[in-house]
């Protein structure tokens, strides 16, 4: 069942037209997130999710209920609708209780028990309630910002950018807790990024934007692996783009002859890789020999040393078409530049739609 359905979402700014059409379906309980390189619009579409913002034209329907029909919205406060900003934005001045029990009801019975249980619901130990935000760590002011907005007991959670301020790791298990805690509380979230891995790693749907349009919907690994074109292909990770003689779900490319699964396509096409598809193993002496499968020798002219990852650029040899492919190969024994390898592919190439 949908939670929220956008028709045809259109806004301009003047002359930079910000949204054009967007269609999407938010399930319910599912977490969507938005994801697209800076001026894409995806602020743009989340203030008029939110009733910061009228659209131009076009329709907003949370369970049913017509939020937005061009300029004729209801409120933000009357939408049942959360919202986390990038910084928390809590009140500086009022302590974790009061933040986190600001639109409660002051003289309800059972405000001191809800707060705690939101406390709970965010994993925040209770001992906080007193401190003002400036005495918690990043992370904590995410999650006092989070039981903000959820103790309105929200249709729908909006995240926008909550977690960009914080440092790698806090960044990611901070994610990973607040996935954790809205699924298990059914909230049906859109969450905000422009940073690609955050955006697979947190949503069961992602939507790409460009240029104010809805590149791509689909599941994480649907999006991943099955991107519409190279250019979203390349903005959800590093992408191998290969031209390749397709015949009888099979691709002849730069590394040889791969399955596709598409046994439809006939003739030259786009094929994509990712890194991680790709191995590099050192060339000793004799090139790989023919038949050999998706095999192919080359020269490391990059690397780029990431830790437990070592990123190659790989110049493929002449006789291979002289393609340059980026390959993920493990930090400890990554070959040095210059060093002679043969590159292999494995897994399946997925073909572009002819465009
Ligand atoms: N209030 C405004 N007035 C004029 N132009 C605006 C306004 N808000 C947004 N825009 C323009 O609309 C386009 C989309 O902006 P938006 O903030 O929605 O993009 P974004 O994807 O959220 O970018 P970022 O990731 O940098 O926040 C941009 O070209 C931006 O300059």
């Amino acid at each position: 069942m949908t939670t929220l359905e956008l028709h045809g979402v259109h806004k301009s700014y003047g002359a930079v037209a910000a949204l054009k059409g967007i269609q999407l379906s938010v399930p319910r309980g599912s977490r969507t997130a938005i994801v697209g390189p800076s001026g894409s619009g995806k602020t743009s579409l989340l203030r008029i999710i939110a009733g910061f913002e009228a659209p131009d034209a076009g329709r907003v329907v949370l369970q049913g209920e017509v939020l937005a029909d061009g300029s004729a919205i209801v409120p933000a406060h009357r939408r049942g609708i959360g919202y986390v900003p990038q910084d928390g934005a809590l009140f500086p001045h009022l302590s974790v209780a009061d933040n986190v029990g600001f639109g409660l009801d002051k003289s309800a019975p059972d405000r001191q028990a809800r707060i705690d249980e939101l406390m709970d619901m965010v994993s925040l130990d209770r001992a906080m309630l007193q401190r003002r935000p400036h005495e918690l760590s990043g992370g904590q002011q995410q999650r006092v910002a989070l039981a903000r907005a959820l103790a309105q007991r929200p249709k729908l959670m909006l995240l926008d950018e909550p977690f960009s301020a914080l440092d790698t790791g806090l960044r990611a298990s901070t994610r990973k807790a607040v996935a954790q805690l809205l699924q298990a509380a059914g909230i049906t979230t859109i969450l905000v990024t422009h940073d690609q891995a955050e955006a697979l790693s947190f949503a069961d749907q992602v939507a790409v934007m460009r240029a104010g349009q809805l590149a791509q919907v689909g599941a994480p690994l649907e999006v991943y692996l099955r991107p519409k074109d190279p250019v979203t292909a390349s903005f959800l990770g590093e992408a191998v783009v290969l031209n390749a003689r397709l015949s009888q779900g099979w691709a002849e490319c730069a590394l040889g002859r791969l399955p596709t699964g598409d046994t439809l396509r006939h003739g030259q096409g786009q094929i994509l890789l990712r890194p991680e598809q790709l191995n590099v193993t050192p060339l000793i002496s004799t090139p790989p020999s023919a038949g050999s499968g998706a095999v192919c020798a080359g020269t490391v002219v990059e690397s780029d040393f990431c830790g437990a990852v070592c990123e190659l650029s790989v110049q493929l040899d002449e006789d291979a078409g002289g393609t340059l492919v980026h390959v993920h190969s493990a930090g400890l024994d990554a070959p040095l530049v210059g060093a002679r390898v043969a590159v292999s592919a494995r897994g399946t190439a997925h073909v572009f739609p002819a465009s």
